[in-house]
């Protein structure tokens, strides 16, 4: 057994089978959101939590953040709506862990939810500002990313100008449109798709995301859903270096390989993805100023830069560096 702790419990007033799995509290007090979604059983509910708190483990210690991995995991019905009840279930039992874990939005929650699981424990983070919390991590996301792409640009380019190069943004939600504002103040040129043709800007050059995922651009910057770089879409992509906030980008981890073998940099987003994380965990659990928290998320670039590095002196790809 890799993990600390591991507890499925069946919700009082639900009786909806939450699990929290606590991968490790070595390093700190341990982080990670609370998915609400449907599984086939709930037994895949408790594999999902085994894989997702590990993975949120080496999250934080690539980010540099004394906390470790957790995950909280409910398997709900097709269609179910959730309401105060199920997540005050969910808040009785992170209260039951003593602060050893707190938890945050993820998949099927958001900060509103983190406000009514604060009702029953204090371990919560990326709460709504107005309920005391950090709020909306999406800018904080975006600020990583454009750290990210300094350190891709001076790795692939020579020059960490992001002014005298051309980007690709596949997804304008809320993290992709930050992303397109701080990029558009430094001249760059820009390109960006979404399936939500209201999310279009001007000053842009609009494409189909088809279109934006085979782009001639310097950099594409994925920033909609995961599993987009595939054995059949890396063959078309005609961009030099790849990093954005969407999880998950890779459909198996081998695809990391047939864009290393392409030429095409592509930062890991674990890694570029963070500063969502980083700024919500460091004012919440770490009690850090907010000028502490974004230099924590500045460092994205730093760290991204020493992963390229190490890279490049080893011949390998920047997702074998980071192992
Ligand atoms: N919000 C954060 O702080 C944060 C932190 C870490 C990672 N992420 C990840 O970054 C990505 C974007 O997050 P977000 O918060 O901006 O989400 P969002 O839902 O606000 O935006 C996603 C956008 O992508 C568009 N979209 C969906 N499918 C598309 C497709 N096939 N082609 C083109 N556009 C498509 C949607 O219309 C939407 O505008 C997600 O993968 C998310 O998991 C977000």
């Amino acid at each position: 057994m890799d993990h600390e702790h591991v507890v499925t419990h069946r919700g009082e007033r639900t009786g909806l089978p939450i699990t929290i799995a606590v991968h490790t509290t070595v390093r700190g007090r341990s982080a990670g959101g609370c998915r609400i979604t449907t599984y086939p059983d709930w037994r895949d509910a408790v594999t999902d939590a085994l894989r997702l708190s590990a993975a949120m483990t080496a999250k934080c210690a690539i980010a540099g953040l004394p906390l470790g991995g957790a995950k909280t995991v409910v398997a709900v019905p097709t269609a179910y709506e959730k309401g105060p009840d199920l997540l005050h279930d969910v808040g009785d039992l992170i209260a039951s862990l003593d602060g050893r874990y707190a938890t945050g939005p993820d998949v099927g929650t958001g900060p509103g939810d983190m406000a009514v699981i604060a009702e029953r424990t204090p371990h919560v983070f990326c709460r709504p500002q107005a309920a005391g919390g950090s709020g909306d991590s999406s800018p904080h996301t975006a600020a990583g990313v454009v750290a990210a792409l300094r350190a891709v640009c001076a790795d692939r380019f020579g020059s960490p100008d992001l002014g005298r190069r051309s980007f690709a943004i596949l997804g304008l939600g809320r993290v992709g449109g930050h992303v397109l504002d701080l990029l558009a103040a430094t001249g760059a040129t820009i390109s960006a798709a979404d399936v939500d043709e209201s999310r279009r800007r001007p000053g842009v050059t609009w494409l189909s995301p088809r279109q934006c995922l085979t782009a001639d651009v310097d950099v594409l910057i994925p920033a909609a859903l995961g599993g987009l770089l595939t054995a059949r879409t890396v063959p078309r992509l005609r961009c030099a270096a790849i990093a954005g906030p969407a999880n998950n980008q890779l459909d198996e981890p081998g695809t990391a390989g047939l864009l290393h073998e392409r030429g095409i940099l592509w930062a890991p987003d674990i890694v570029v993805s963070a500063g969502g994380l980083i700024n919500a965990t460091a004012v919440e659990l770490l009690h850090e100023t907010p000028a502490q928290a974004a230099a924590r998320v500045e460092a994205i670039g730093d760290t991204l830069a020493a992963i390229l590095a190490a890279a490049r002196a080893g011949g390998i790809s920047p997702a074998a560096a980071v192992q």
